[in-house]
């Protein structure tokens, strides 16, 4: 489809379509088409908000092919020619299923139900993306929200994978999506990139320390100090905007926080993680809600006092905060 096609196609599903657009479809060299900005887009400017055209749960591609095809019969002509519009990198007897296979994202983190969307499936991948896209579970609208500022004329771009170091991705992205990655990241002089790596590989160790349940129950401390080293290889990776990655960190702090009693270090991490997400999401999926309510009532959380009462406040605890080290330190109970 060439970038006309996909500009006129833009509007059908789109919640807002009486805005001017903030970007436009074009070709992008080596990757097909993309979105482009076509104004200066501010850190958690909401850009797309669209529905899908079909959704579907991962099968065996003869079954989703059939699956896929009864789905598309119920759609009307224009939607049927965008879906059929969408770029496939699996060619051959299921094209239905290598269209969905190519451009479909989880409705929710972790979900294997997959949708496509017609302009949102058009966002190219880069391993540093000035976008993130999030499924609402209570709208059943996929939003695309800027994580960074976007410069006119930059390409919007999204997270295809997991992450990891930078072989660990290019592997994964060529086998699912059939392309080599040159993004900012991946292109970097070797001795850059390297040092990228082993920060991209030590966000994925400590990820996994953090989510460690026996460690949260027998050392919280240490739990926490993972938390806050965590904290300072995003920020060298990923500069002032470390986007969702944060938000789980503090998350995780709240998490651990709470299941130990500290309502007082509980609420601070629950707005600090809603204040990240809502760079990321905005202030409507339920998630955020959820977040924002435990930032007022930490001790709402199921897990309150699970683990113990040791960090039970006691006396109201003081803590400057114009101290920006000190209040971290005494923040994530960083102790020498
Ligand atoms: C969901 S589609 C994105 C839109 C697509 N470029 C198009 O023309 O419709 C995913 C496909 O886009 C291409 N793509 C996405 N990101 C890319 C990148 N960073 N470099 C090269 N190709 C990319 C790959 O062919 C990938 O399978």
């Amino acid at each position: 489809m060439d970038s006309d096609t996909a500009s006129k196609t833009q509007n059908s599903i789109l919640e807002q379509p009486n805005e001017p657009l903030m970007f436009e479809a074009k070709t992008i060299p080596l990757k097909g088409i993309g979105l482009v900005a076509l104004q200066d887009i501010p850190q958690g400017t909401l850009i797309i908000r669209e529905r899908p055209l079909l959704v579907a749960r991962p099968g065996a591609p003869g079954a989703l092919e059939d699956f896929l095809s009864s789905e598309l019969k119920k759609l009307d002509k224009a939607s049927q020619r965008q879906f059929l519009s969408l770029h496939n990198n699996f060619p051959g007897k299921h094209p239905f299923a290598g269209i969905m296979k190519t451009n479909a994202l989880p409705c929710g983190s972790g979900s294997e139900i997959g949708a496509v969307y017609p302009t949102i499936c058009r966002i190219n991948h880069s391993c540093l993306p000035n976008s993130q896209n999030t499924w609402n579970s209570d709208t059943k609208i996929e939003t695309i929200f800027a994580i960074r500022p976007i410069k006119c004329g930059e390409e919007i771009t999204i997270m295809y994978d997991q992450g990891g170091p930078s072989t660990v991705r290019q592997a994964s992205l060529k086998q699912s999506f059939g392309f080599k990655c040159s993004c900012v990241v991946c292109s970097q002089p070797p001795a850059l990139l390297r040092e990228s790596d082993a920060r991209r590989s030590r966000i994925q160790q400590l990820d996994g320390q953090i989510g460690d349940p026996f460690q949260m129950l027998k050392s919280p401390e240490k739990s926490l100090k993972d938390c806050h080293s965590l904290l300072q290889v995003l920020k060298a990776e990923y500069g002032a905007y470390p986007g969702a990655l944060a938000a789980r960190l503090y998350y995780d702090a709240f998490q651990i926080s709470i299941a130990h009693g500290d309502k007082t270090r509980a609420s601070i991490f629950a707005e600090k993680s809603y204040q990240a997400r809502l760079m990321c999401e905005g202030n409507e999926t339920p998630e955020v809600k959820r977040v924002k309510m435990l930032a007022t009532n930490p001790s709402n959380h199921s897990t309150f006092m699970a683990y113990s009462s040791k960090w039970k406040n006691t006396k109201k605890e003081k803590f400057g905060e114009d101290d920006n080290e000190a209040f971290e330190r005494w923040l994530f109970r960083i102790s020498n």
